[in-house]
């Protein structure tokens, strides 16, 4: 009898079932996936409709049907309501953004169709982040499973005036500048703003950084140049600061190359910003007489800083509206409230708004309006555990001192 051989290559049999096993896996994940995809779609579509029908916003009239076999009989003929008018509403979902166009006719339901945003988040459990009045139609995009919109620190981005913060979340500080942050004790306040400090630093950027507190934002004296605590010397930075902007504008206007309209970064200058924590504790501590002239600064820096590339960022714990006076607050196009915050909060950072808020333990957490009007659920990056940031902004500034050193050489 022949003897059967079997030649058995065994790295080519584990190499063949590696590939069968991942391509196995990829088959049964893209499956799901489009499954839950379609699913959230049809469950969504099915919302919108319910919505529409059990307020009743269509129209129809009644017809009588007959039944053609027993139309003699008592109930034979049956009275059926036809509906003559339906709300022409539109649904995507696409990269976790959900757009819906409602048709806008000036009919009985007009009114109600354009002001659906509160019944679509909290009915499909997302944010609206635009609404936008289209020709004979609105535009309603809402962000789904914002929370999944999250970036971690590594993942902030930094160009042409504009810094993301979250997947679709960016602040074009040359657009819409300024940024007013509120945040209750461990709402993540600090932590943002390092996040921003660290992410500025890879620009050509200049900082100045005030903390009243001597807390947290003060420890970076260690690594940065222009930090400052002290009561004085704080007011004398904010001085200087308006002071500088407002040579600059001058200065501009006779630079070769200006141009009407155009901002520093046409000229190729670069950006400034103070980064202002701890703004109402500091004023409560000045008193009404000296808090004046300060307030009055940081006005003139908020109405004319944009052209000439001087911004702030401003943080406390709770905006308060002695020290936000004279449509300052509407100067601060980006604005964040995060951790939990009162209604009365709510409505100094956003104004008289028409949105439910809720509180949730995530820290970081909170609510955005980012220029647009609209306002939106807001997490700030993702900083890893034992992440040190005197560290990691220490190493950034050492980096930047040696290239400024290497420029001069040249
Ligand atoms: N983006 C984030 N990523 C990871 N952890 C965070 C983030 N934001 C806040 N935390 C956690 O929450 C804690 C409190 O945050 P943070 O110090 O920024 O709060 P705060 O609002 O500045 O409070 P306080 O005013 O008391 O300083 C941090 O020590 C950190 O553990």
């Amino acid at each position: 009898m022949d003897q059967i051989k079997w030649n058995i290559n065994f790295p080519f049999v584990l190499f063949s079932f590696c590939v069968t096993v991942l391509v196995c896996v990829a088959v049964a994940w893209s499956y799901h996936y489009f499954r839950i995809d379609q699913w959230k779609q049809r469950v969504h579509r099915q919302e919108i409709a319910r919505m529409l029908l059990q307020n009743g916003w269509y129209e129809s009239e009644a017809v009588q049907s007959q039944d053609s076999f027993f139309k003699d009989l008592p109930g034979g003929s049956k009275s059926k309501e036809k509906i003559t008018y339906f709300p022409k509403v539109y649904y995507t979902l696409d990269n976790g953004i959900i757009r819906i166009n409602v048709r806008i006719t000036m009919g009985k339901y007009q009114d109600q169709l354009l002001h659906l945003e509160k019944k679509l988040e909290t009915g499909l459990f997302c944010e609206l982040i635009v609404k936008e009045l289209k020709e004979s139609y609105v535009e309603y995009e809402l962000l789904y499973d914002t929370i999944g919109s999250r970036i971690s620190i590594e993942e902030m981005e930094i160009s042409n005036g504009c810094l993301k913060l979250m997947d679709n979340v960016y602040w074009e500080y040359d657009t819409l500048p300024h940024m007013l942050i509120a945040g209750a004790t461990g709402g993540g306040k600090t932590y943002f703003l390092l996040c921003i400090i660290w992410m500025l630093l890879h620009t050509n950027a200049v900082l100045t950084i005030l903390d009243p507190k001597n807390a947290d934002l003060a420890d970076l004296e260690t690594v940065l140049p222009d930090v400052h605590h002290r009561k004085e010397e704080m007011i004398s930075c904010i001085e200087h600061f308006c002071d500088e902007m407002l040579e600059r504008n001058e200065a501009m206007k006779r630079m070769p190359g200006y141009k009407t309209g155009e901002n520093y970064a046409y000229l190729g200058l670069e950006p400034h910003f103070l980064v202002f924590d701890e703004y109402v504790a500091f004023m409560n501590l000045l008193g009404n007489k000296a808090s004046m002239p300060v307030m009055e600064k940081l006005n003139q820096i908020a109405m004319l800083g944009r052209q000439s590339g001087y911004f702030i960022i401003l943080a406390c714990q709770r905006p308060d509206a002695k020290y936000l006076q004279d449509g300052m607050r509407d100067q601060f196009n980006f604005r964040v409230a995060l951790g939990r915050m009162s209604e009365l909060g709510y409505s100094m950072m956003f104004g008289e708004q028409d949105k439910d808020f809720f509180f949730k333990r995530t820290k970081g957490r909170g609510y955005v309006d980012a220029g647009n009007g609209v306002i939106s659920e807001f997490y700030t990056p993702l900083v890893p555990k034992g992440y040190d940031f005197l560290r990691e902004i220490g190493k950034l500034q050492r980096q930047r001192v040696g290239q400024h050193k290497e420029r001069i050489e040249e």
